[in-house]
């Protein structure tokens, strides 16, 4: 068994893999606390125990939302290890050899939870991942209406976030992980049922988790696995370090724009619901200053991998022409 160590959620306490970085704990601080405010302006990650962001979902469980959420499809996920590592069909045709790390189905409610129990028996994983939309049931509009709009809307304008994109209901078996990954948005992540394990990372730590190009359906999530890390294929992996806590039934985590994260839901601790709240980030600055800040020069590589694919008209000519340009002469 490997190595473990203890997380709190400030009430409870869990023991999670140790994996081979560091890690500091993200600070859980009041939304009343300045400080929080702070840390949001600044886009840092902080815990927030008392937003009551969702507390209207607090009674939300399996049987309540299987008998309130109606007819609806949900996205599912399946997979035969813990890991769910997620990737955009669309750009399956750019690498040939790219096999699907999990399998998707729309499923009914009912279905999904019927699957569960089935695919206990034959080893199989599932993560619910679906947009909230306006299927759902009364109850269930009655409770997202009773979400704490008027706090995470004033976060959004006090912190000049753009608009609210999608609230994503989450629905995993204990042990599923969803693997480290960054976002090209702001996200309150709500936690509804269970608790759920997050490791981050600052986008300094791009060089230290060497993600997928741009045009690979993986595109945004990290090549490194962190169960058994290739350090001779990515030897800054040795250099990471992050930040991590566990969240439990209404906390919120402000994950920030291009922040890395890795989710796990605690094993042996039962399933977890969660709620998303992401926006868009901020609008560019008219101005620009310098020196440009980590999340500014990951947008600039984003843009140029795209330029370079686009104009190559050909995703198998870009790794040589990226390694003519800067292998042996940019040292
Ligand atoms: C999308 C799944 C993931 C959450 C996440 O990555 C995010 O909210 O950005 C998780 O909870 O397993
Ligand atoms: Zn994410």
């Amino acid at each position: 068994m490997s190595q473990t160590t203890r997380l709190t959620d400030g009430r409870k306490s869990f023991e999670v893999k140790k994996y081979t970085f560091s890690t500091e704990v993200i600070p859980r601080l009041s939304c009343h606390d300045p400080e929080c405010e702070e840390r949001i302006e600044n886009g840092l990650p902080v815990v927030i125990p008392d937003a009551n962001l969702v507390a209207s979902a607090r009674h939300w469980n399996l049987d309540y939302l299987h008998d309130n959420i109606g007819d609806g499809k949900f996205m599912t996920y399946f997979s035969n290890s813990k890991k769910f590592k997620y990737y955009d069909d669309k750009k399956c045709p750019n690498i040939k050899s790219f096999k699907k790390p999990m399998e998707q189905e729309e499923l009914t409610f009912d279905e999904f939870v019927k699957k569960i129990n089935k695919g206990k028996s034959k080893g199989q994983r599932l993560y619910l991942q679906q947009t909230l939309n306006e299927t759902v049931g009364k109850n269930i509009v009655s409770d997202f209406l009773g979400f704490n709009w008027n706090w995470v809307t004033a976060q959004q304008k006090k912190n000049s976030f753009g608009p609210l994109t999608n609230n994503m209901l989450l629905i995993g078996q204990e042990g599923n992980i969803t693997p480290v990954h960054y976002d090209e948005q702001e996200n309150f992540f709500a936690q509804v049922y269970g608790y759920k394990r997050f490791i981050l990372f600052p986008p300094e730590e791009f060089p230290n988790l060497y993600p997928h190009p741009t045009y690979h359906p993986c595109d945004r999530q990290s090549q490194v696995d962190f169960d058994e890390p290739d350090f001779e294929k990515f030897p800054k992996f040795r250099n990471a370090s992050g930040f991590e806590t566990v969240v439990g039934p209404g906390d919120v985590l402000y994950i920030p724009i291009y922040w890395w994260h890795q989710v796990e839901s605690i094993p042996n601790e039962g399933h977890t619901i969660s709620v998303t709240f992401w926006y868009k980030g901020r609008p560019t600055p008219e101005k620009v200053t310098y020196p440009l800040n980590a999340h500014q020069k990951v947008a600039m590589m984003r843009n140029i991998e795209k330029m370079i694919a686009q104009a190559l008209n050909n995703p198998d000519e870009v790794p040589e022409f990226m390694q003519n340009m800067v292998l042996g002469r940019y040292t």
